[in-house]
């Protein structure tokens, strides 16, 4: 396995006296080299944060992370983040913000112009590098935030709702392009998003998380044909138990229950 998630937990503290309040509690799951998994589950049960802990920025209470078998306890190029927003420096062009990214890792000079191009040429972008980020429409921005990532090539690709502020068919045509990066660079994907329909079509595996307090975890193995569809019969059946384990999750549990795979 590339991740190992071993009994994470986080608590936050909302004020200084307060106690701390869970986030996640016990949390356990494990993802492979090449798969695509996403996080789903309702507002405020904890996407974002198991995202950080995964990315290295904030360190769990308690269990571990490994990633290829060393544990995680700071940032690292292999594992990349894409966040809602493209958070592109608006005072630079499409290729200057991608070579900065690249300079901060330590590529050599000599390198940069090829890896840029590279890069931007899997997002389609390459007409545009010379273009500033208020010149671009929201989905070139994003697709421009996903490429200067691509372009650190990292074994581990973090998204939280990367395009959940773009309109429906920009936001299928971004998900048919990654899934197409994917597949040529057998890239490891996990993937928050709030939306059934986008983890149904995206993933391999969902992980859904439960709301607090009484909080519960399970995995869905998406299921479909040689094809992926967003409409064939498979697609709308894992559409539906997502839906329901979802619903499911949103209720009260007991107290402490793992629920077992969907
Ligand atoms: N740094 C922090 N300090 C205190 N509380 C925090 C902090 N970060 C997150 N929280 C709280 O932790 C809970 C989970 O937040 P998180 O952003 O991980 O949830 P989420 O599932 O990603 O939510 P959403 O779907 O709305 O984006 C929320 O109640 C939030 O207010």
């Amino acid at each position: 396995m590339l991740i190992d998630v071993v009994d994470i937990s986080k608590a936050y503290t909302q004020d200084d006296k307060g106690e701390p309040e869970p986030v996640v509690e016990d949390l356990s799951f494990a993802v492979a080299e090449g798969e695509f998994v996403c996080i789903i589950g309702p507002s405020g049960c904890g996407k974002s944060t198991l995202l950080n802990i995964l990315a290295g920025f904030i360190p769990p209470d308690r269990g571990t992370i490994f990633f290829d078998g060393r544990r995680v306890n700071r940032p690292d190029p292999e594992r990349a983040v894409v966040f809602q927003d493209a958070t592109l420096f608006p005072w630079m062009n499409l290729r200057r913000n991608l070579e900065l990214g690249l300079k901060a890792a330590g590529v050599a000079k000599t390198q940069l112009h090829d890896i840029v191009n590279d890069s931007l040429a899997l997002v389609d972008l390459k007409c545009s590098q010379k273009a500033y980020p208020h010149q671009l429409s929201g989905g070139m921005k994003q697709r421009a935030a996903l490429a200067r990532v691509l372009a650190l090539q990292p074994r581990l690709l973090l998204m939280d709702e990367p395009f959940s502020a773009l309109d429906a068919d920009t936001r299928e045509h971004l998900q048919d392009q990654l899934l197409k990066i994917c597949a040529q660079r057998r890239q490891t994907v996990v993937f928050v998003t709030h939306s059934v329909e986008e983890a149904a079509y995206l993933a391999d595996r969902v992980v859904i998380m439960g709301r607090p307090p009484n909080r519960c975890y399970a995995t869905l193995r998406i299921q479909r044909g040689l094809e992926r569809s967003r409409t064939d019969k498979k697609q709308r059946a894992n559409i539906l138990r997502l839906r329901a384990a979802l619903k499911d999750f949103c209720r009260q549990v007991p107290d402490g229950a793992n629920a077992p795979q969907v």
